[in-house]
């Protein structure tokens, strides 16, 4: 039985107070939407401070990414989640979030992607059963330019399908799942991999 509007807003406003509370949303950063129907998305308005989101503080898209509520103004970045719910039909919740651990990560890597392997915690993702897997996440360069940003994951997810999300340098992560609790889960395996990988290298260079 599918949710109400409200009840997939509440979702989003609880999402909101618990990734501000953990710090990975801090301030007016990170946007989050949930999958309406088959044809629409409900985003967070742009610039609102996510701890502190109200159940009128998100607005419906159709999967083009444009407003079907004038006089709300749509997350500067939509097309970024309505791309994901055009990608595959099974994702019900995107988040994108501002961690220091994402942001930092993707600044010190060179390379267009991290790679988690032998964590137990890989399982943690929809579709990876064992710690002897590699997890790829993609680095894309920050662009202000969202449609261009688009157009450069997209061929990434299309030659990708068990992708479980990506980060954008200098900027956040995206990731998503069939329900909210699924997203959130993704959200906090990725930034215990983060985190791993921050101290895994901290003591690697320590070491020479
Ligand atoms: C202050 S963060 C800059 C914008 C951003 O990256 C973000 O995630 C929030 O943008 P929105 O338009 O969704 O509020
Ligand atoms: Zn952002």
């Amino acid at each position: 039985m599918s949710l109400t509007r409200e009840q997939f807003a509440q979702q989003i406003v609880d999402a909101g107070r618990f990734l501000y509370g953990r710090g990975w949303s801090p301030a007016t950063s990170s946007n989050y939407s949930t999958r309406l129907s088959p044809s629409e998305a409900l985003l967070t308005v742009s610039g609102k401070h996510k701890g502190q989101l109200g159940l009128d503080d998100v607005l419906a898209t159709d999967l083009s990414g444009n407003s079907l509520e004038p006089g709300k103004k749509p997350s500067a970045e939509t097309l970024l989640h309505t791309q994901l719910y055009s990608w595959r039909p099974e994702i019900g919740a995107v988040l994108h979030t501002h961690s220091v651990n994402a942001t930092v990560l993707s600044r010190l890597t060179p390379e267009d992607f991290i790679e988690f392997e032998d964590y137990e915690l890989q399982k943690a993702f929809s579709g990876v059963s064992t710690h002897e897997s590699r997890v790829r996440v993609p680095i894309f360069d920050n662009d202000q330019d969202i449609a261009r940003l688009a157009a450069k994951v997209q061929p990434w997810l299309d030659a990708h399908p068990d992708c479980v999300g990506y980060l954008i340098r200098g900027h956040g992560l995206y990731t998503w799942g069939a329900q909210m609790n699924d997203a959130l889960r993704q959200i906090e395996a990725f930034e215990f991999l983060f985190e791993c990988e921050l101290k895994t290298r901290s003591v690697m260079n320590r070491q020479g």
